[in-house]
């Protein structure tokens, strides 16, 4: 587990660097880190780019906010992630440009929507499921998350934005971007013929490099 003090020192550090690269604009978007005694999340309302290592949300185990400012309107949405997923060190959610977009589509396939279009996107991200649109804030979002029982690192909510967890916050911070990125490559190519990684190809990424 993540010693507390570098842990809100790095969550503001890359927050910091999200935000400088256009990756959260305005208050958009909520991360948080697990501890051993509890979760960081982002205050609500804050600018990712404004993050002050003090006064970022503590939750402890049960989910009480025990400590700084108050936090993301998401909390739920964290802690299905955490709760699912006993290898997730981190949650980035986001309303990226291009992932966002993505989440709009009507004719995205909701089982799969970012397919195998690179190797590093199967490497980095996985399989990514579509959750159906819920208010910002609204706990059915965490039991929809709840539902896929851990099988996802990473979501899209509908009409709204990316979710992704990793091991630690530097990986949730590198899937999330690796994710726009792709989403981006998925809107450039929409109307011509694309090759996608064969099921083969995925497969042998997944024995050499493991699952998500
Ligand atoms: O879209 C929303 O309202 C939230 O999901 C969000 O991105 C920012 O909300 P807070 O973290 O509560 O500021
Ligand atoms: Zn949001």
């Amino acid at each position: 587990m993540t010693d507390e003090h570098a842990a809100r020192e790095e969550m503001a550090h890359l927050c910091k660097s999200l935000f400088d690269r256009g990756f959260s604009v305005g208050t958009a978007g909520n991360v948080s880190v697990r501890l051993h005694d509890g979760i960081l999340m982002s205050p609500t309302n804050v600018r990712l780019g404004d993050l002050d290592p003090a006064r970022i949300s503590k939750l402890d185990l049960d989910g009480h906010h025990v400590g700084g400012d108050k936090p993301t309107k998401e909390t739920f949405l964290h802690q299905a992630f955490y709760d699912t997923r006993p290898d997730a060190g981190a949650v980035v959610h986001l309303h990226s440009t291009w992932a966002t977009a993505l989440s709009c589509l009507a004719d995205v396939d909701p089982q799969d929507c970012i397919p195998p279009l690179t190797p590093y996107v199967v490497m980095r991200v996985g399989t990514v499921r579509m959750i159906p649109y819920t208010r910002p804030g609204d706990p059915k979002t965490g039991e929809l998350i709840r539902a896929l029982r851990g099988q996802y690192a990473a979501v899209l909510l509908s009409n709204h934005g990316p979710v992704v967890s990793g091991k630690n916050l530097f990986s949730a911070v590198c899937a999330a971007e690796e994710l726009e990125e792709t989403a981006r490559l998925l809107i450039a190519l929409r109307g011509q013929r694309v090759n996608l990684l064969t099921s083969e190809q995925v497969g042998e990424l997944r024995s050499t490099f493991g699952t998500i």
